[in-house]
């Protein structure tokens, strides 16, 4: 359904719709433009586009009409094109809105633009439209969005209606965003996912449409994609945050032992489910996993597929604090927002100590991992699983 709406929001909001800006409905927009003058940055104006794909409530025509208006008003400056004719409805709905502006300046368009993307987001419950704005390149389409504000970059998985599975195109942009986030002003970077889901762990996909004798090399090529993708969360530098808004299956649980902190829904649960897929662990969890929560309770996650609840994966350390549903968005992002504002080299530093200790040994757990599943996807076990799941025989 997110998707959907981003989607029909998106295509309101900057292709082509409009009623004039009534502030007065807005009450934060309002509160926006009554204080000190402010222009907002073209990458703020980048961010709040991106962040509108991420809207899981339909604001409603009037609203898009408004973000059409204040799009084409931002890019093109005051209405230039013929008014449509008035049985052509909807596009003479998009250019009233635009023509309403009148010679509003272009600075001002995109800052009121940014305000009231800010107001619809603030009045949703989604944690990256609590934080927003997005403003990087997304090589893979949108399944991955990535935003950047008050000191704290997020990593959203959007791909709500496959539950967030990880297309391998994702594992190549996980790593750039990761990379990218390294790099940036942020001092904390988050993981989260958009919709009911955390995270479905690895697309089972990935493993079909291979050409007979092309196998081997596509469990070659996947054991060095999981390698470089699992590297990446060793060695990144600054705090490293999951946000678990829902479910989280596989890959998306083993990597959370890489993670600094753990923040999970109390609807979350945890499921490594390797047996029955005929795999073995990854991500460092043949190692984390028992250094965090002891080496039975471990067997029982790694090798007998056991789900957790939240609660009980709190309580063997692997989550760091459980929040009800209900307010989860809202006291993780404002915890974050309050850490994110601690000195960054300080806590990059910091982490490094904690970090560097076990670097080593976690890229050799984790390259021996990668070899012992490149071995298993070839396995009947894994492909007999895999067919099952794709023929709806099987689900977890
Ligand atoms: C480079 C390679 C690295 C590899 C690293 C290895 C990692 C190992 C793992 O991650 S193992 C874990 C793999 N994941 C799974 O086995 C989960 C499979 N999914 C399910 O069992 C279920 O879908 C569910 C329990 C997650 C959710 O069930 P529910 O009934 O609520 O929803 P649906 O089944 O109807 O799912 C909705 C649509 O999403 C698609 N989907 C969900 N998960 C995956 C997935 N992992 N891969 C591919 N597709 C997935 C599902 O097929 C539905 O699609 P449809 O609407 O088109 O039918």
């Amino acid at each position: 359904m997110a998707g959907v709406v981003g989607r029909l929001a998106r295509r309101w909001c900057s292709g082509a719709l409009s009623s004039p800006l009534q502030v007065t409905r807005f009450p934060t927009l309002q509160l926006h433009l009554c204080g000190p003058a402010m222009t907002a940055s073209q990458k703020d104006f980048e961010n709040a586009m991106n962040q509108v794909k991420l809207l899981k409530k339909d604001p409603g025509n009037e609203v898009k009409l408004n973000l059409y208006a204040l799009y084409k008003q931002a890019t093109e400056g005051p209405c230039n094109v013929p008014k449509p004719g008035v049985l052509d409805f909807i596009n003479k709905a998009k250019w009233d809105a635009w023509n309403a502006l009148g010679s509003l300046p272009k600075d001002n368009a995109r800052q009121n633009y940014v305000d009231l993307v800010s107001s619809l987001s603030a009045s949703s419950e989604s944690p990256s439209q609590v934080t927003p704005a997005a403003d990087r390149k997304q090589p893979g389409g949108d399944a991955l969005v990535v935003t950047s504000q008050d000191g704290i970059t997020t990593i959203t998985l959007n791909r709500p209606d496959k539950k967030n599975a990880l297309t391998t195109q994702m594992y190549h942009d996980i790593m750039l965003a990761l990379e990218a986030a390294s790099k940036d002003d942020s001092a904390i970077t988050v993981l989260t996912g958009n919709g009911d889901y955390y995270c479905s762990g690895n697309d089972l996909t990935n493993f079909t449409d291979v050409p007979p004798g092309a196998v081997e090399e596509k469990a070659r090529s996947g054991a060095v994609l999981l390698r470089d993708f699992v590297d990446c969360f060793i060695d990144f530098p600054k705090p490293l945050v999951a946000v678990v808004n829902g479910p989280a299956v596989g890959i998306s649980v083993t990597i959370l032992g890489l993670f600094d902190i753990v923040y999970a829904t109390d609807r979350a649960t945890f499921h490594t489910p390797f047996s029955h897929l005929g795999q073995s662990p990854e991500g460092c969890s043949s190692y984390t996993f028992p250094k965090i929560m002891g080496s039975s309770k471990a067997t029982e996650m790694l090798v007998f597929g056991k789900k957790l609840t939240a609660r009980e994966a709190c309580t063997q350390g692997l989550v760091t604090e459980v929040f009800p549903d209900s307010t989860f968005q809202k006291e993780v992002w404002v915890r974050l927002k309050a850490y994110s504002k601690l000195p960054p080299n300080a806590m990059r530093i910091s982490k490094q100590v904690i970090r560097n200790r076990e670097k080593e040994k976690l890229h050799a757990i984790n390259a021996e991992e990668s070899s012992i599943l490149q071995e298993r996807w070839l396995s009947d076990e894994c492909m007999n699983a895999i067919v099952n799941f794709l023929s709806r025989k099987a689900k977890l």
